[in-house]
């Protein structure tokens, strides 16, 4: 099965940022969680896969096709959703069922109100009198109602209660039924990409950290906690980052450089990215 998503050396720079050499591959069928803090990255990375920013170097492809070549198929099979809704506020979601009609060959006006039933969003209501979670609800459904195979989601969940937050997973969930479906998610709500993700991409000032599987992300690493006088024990090789804490020195640590005598906490996807953000690097 081909990728639905291929990174490789992408960069491009805005004033002061700059993306530099960012790779990654999403395997169809799965998805993605792309994390990093406040001006990581994510958006603009986002903005260059959908073309909504241009490139300075490297390739992006989507299902195997060259972005830059065939940016009208490629649009026709993903949604995409950012934190914001990008219609006019005084439209209603009835008037954005014909609208988008027009504009997608696939689009189903059918399966779109079915959605907006499903999640309880009003069709006669203009957008500016929807709650933050209904404009979410929204987004989503008009991402969904032209049968895309790919979903990008820029922050799809922040700003909203965990009651709709998993009501949105778990649409999410019911996409990736078909195979042949797949996510790329960024958000800051670890917890949210714990639940649904099987990759993990970690941004850090532009550049890629990691992209891994996330079970092996989570196997992978340790926190040792003790005194920096005891962290001497430990083998240098298996240090990968350092925090100071009120006890002591917390250390993330490579799982099987270290004696089963020791004892690690499981890390989660938060810790991993406080060590890489605040931590220290031990050389
Ligand atoms: N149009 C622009 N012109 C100049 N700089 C920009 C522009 N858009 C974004 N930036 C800068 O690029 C950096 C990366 O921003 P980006 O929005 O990609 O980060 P992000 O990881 O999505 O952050 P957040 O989680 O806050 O949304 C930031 O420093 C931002 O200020």
């Amino acid at each position: 099965m081909t990728n639905a998503i291929e990174v490789l050396n992408l960069n491009k720079k805005l004033h002061q940022f700059q993306l530099r050499d960012v790779s990654f591959t999403l395997p169809s069928g799965t998805i993605m969680g792309f994390v990093g803090e406040n001006g990581a990255g994510k958006t603009t990375t986002i903005k260059c896969l959908i073309n909504l920013l241009k490139k300075e170097r490297g390739s992006i492809k989507l299902f195997g096709l060259n972005q830059e070549s065939n940016d009208i198929a490629i649009k026709e099979q993903i949604g995409v959703v950012f934190d914001n809704i990008h219609f006019p506020e005084m439209l209603t979601p009835k008037q954005i069922n014909q609208l988008m009609g027009a504009v997608y060959k696939t689009w189903d006006h059918h399966y779109f109100l079915k959605l907006l039933d499903q999640l309880k969003v009003p069709i006669h209501k203009p957008i500016k009198q929807l709650s933050s979670g209904m404009k979410m609800k929204l987004s989503i459904s008009t991402a969904l109602a032209h049968y895309p195979k790919l979903l990008i989601l820029d922050e799809p969940t922040s700003g909203l209660d965990p009651i709709v937050r998993e009501e949105i997973l778990d649409l999410f969930l019911e996409f990736m039924q078909d195979e042949e479906h797949s996510i790329l998610f960024s958000s800051h709500i670890t917890s949210d990409l714990e639940k649904i993700a099987d990759y993990i991409t970690f941004i850090h000032e532009g550049e890629i950290l990691f992209s891994e599987n996330k079970d092996d992300l989570l196997y992978q690493f340790g926190i040792w906690k003790g005194s920096l006088e005891q962290s001497k024990d430990l083998p240098d090789h298996s240090k990968i980052r350092m925090k100071k804490s009120p006890f002591g020195v917390e250390i993330l640590v490579k799982r099987n450089e270290v004696n089963n005598a020791f004892y690690l906490e499981k890390p989660t996807i938060e810790d991993i990215m406080l060590f890489y953000v605040k931590g220290d690097d031990i050389k």
